[in-house]
């Protein structure tokens, strides 16, 4: 874990990447409750995704902050022994209602993961891949314009534009996650998850994708469990503290880096546990 001082974290905070905050509820979960087995993960969590806002789920390891983000497009839908409990929306529209088609949920609240995990296909293929299968476009001319918005979109366009049917497994870490983030884009979605985007990548290209994370915040929601302090200061609006499968408390990014209600929240962005 990182840890911070008063006045790096004061640093962070006010290089924080600013924006006139949306206040409109994209995501609300209800009494949101998770257990693998006998275990229980998550106790009763309330928490609101606003729409065209990043905000980052922080807390000490285990606690369950990829255990909620995996509800938010039903990825525990894939561990056997995951049970969920409560309420989720997605624009009011109740995700887990037998209704919902989980393939066309999973399009419109994307995901990208801790580790970069592109196809072991082309670059080009990895972009294209989703709108194919979701039958987004009709013709090739339309595929291939959609790749490239997306790779525009990724901040990797120019990096790959002469090499798109090289192996996207060929690009450096950072490049890959790039990738992994275009090809969740070029399905459209309106949430982005993202589970420590930047833990397997250095300092510049952590850089990057985090200024990335700013730009796509203009069109997507996005939703991101992160162990640094520093990136959760530097490109969240809101903050979602979890400790022991409970939410402790939601509020501004500012707020909470600055004068937290509570001490748990102060001691672990503090260092003082975690
Ligand atoms: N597939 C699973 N089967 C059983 N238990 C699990 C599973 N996934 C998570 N858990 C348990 O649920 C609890 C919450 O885990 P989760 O991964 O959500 O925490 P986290 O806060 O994201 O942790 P970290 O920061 O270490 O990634 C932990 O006790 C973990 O061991």
């Amino acid at each position: 874990m990182n840890v911070m001082t008063e006045k790096t974290l004061e640093e962070a905070v006010s290089t924080r990447m600013s924006g006139e905050p949306n206040e409109a509820i994209k995501m609300k979960g209800e009494k949101v409750t998770v257990h693998y087995g006998e275990k229980q993960a998550l106790f009763g969590v309330d928490l609101d995704v606003r729409e065209k806002q990043v905000t980052a789920l922080i807390g000490p390891s285990g606690c369950g902050k990829s255990t909620f983000l995996r509800c938010l497009n039903r990825m525990n839908d894939t561990v056997p022994s995951a049970r969920v409990g409560g309420k989720i929306t997605l624009d009011g529209e109740d995700i887990y209602d037998r209704a919902i088609d989980v393939v066309e949920l999973r399009a419109r609240v994307g995901m990208v993961f801790q580790k970069p995990n592109p196809f072991p296909k082309s670059i080009y293929e990895n972009v294209a891949y989703g709108p194919r299968i979701h039958g987004l476009t009709k013709t090739k001319a339309d595929l291939d314009g959609v790749v490239e918005s997306s790779l525009k979109k990724a901040a990797l366009w120019n990096e790959v534009k002469d090499r798109l049917h090289e192996p996207g497994t060929g690009l450096s870490g950072g490049q890959q996650q790039r990738l992994c983030i275009a090809r969740a884009i070029a399905v459209s979605p309106e949430v982005i998850l993202m589970d420590e985007p930047c833990s397997a990548l250095d300092p510049i290209a952590t850089a990057k994708v985090e200024e990335l994370i700013d730009e796509l915040r203009q069109n997507y929601t996005i939703v991101i469990v992160t162990h640094s302090m520093q990136q959760a200061a530097r490109v969240s609006q809101r903050t979602a503290m979890f400790h022991l499968g409970y939410l402790v408390e939601e509020g501004a990014t500012d707020k909470m880096f600055t004068s937290p209600d509570d001490k748990r929240t102060q001691d672990y962005i503090t260092g003082r546990f975690g």
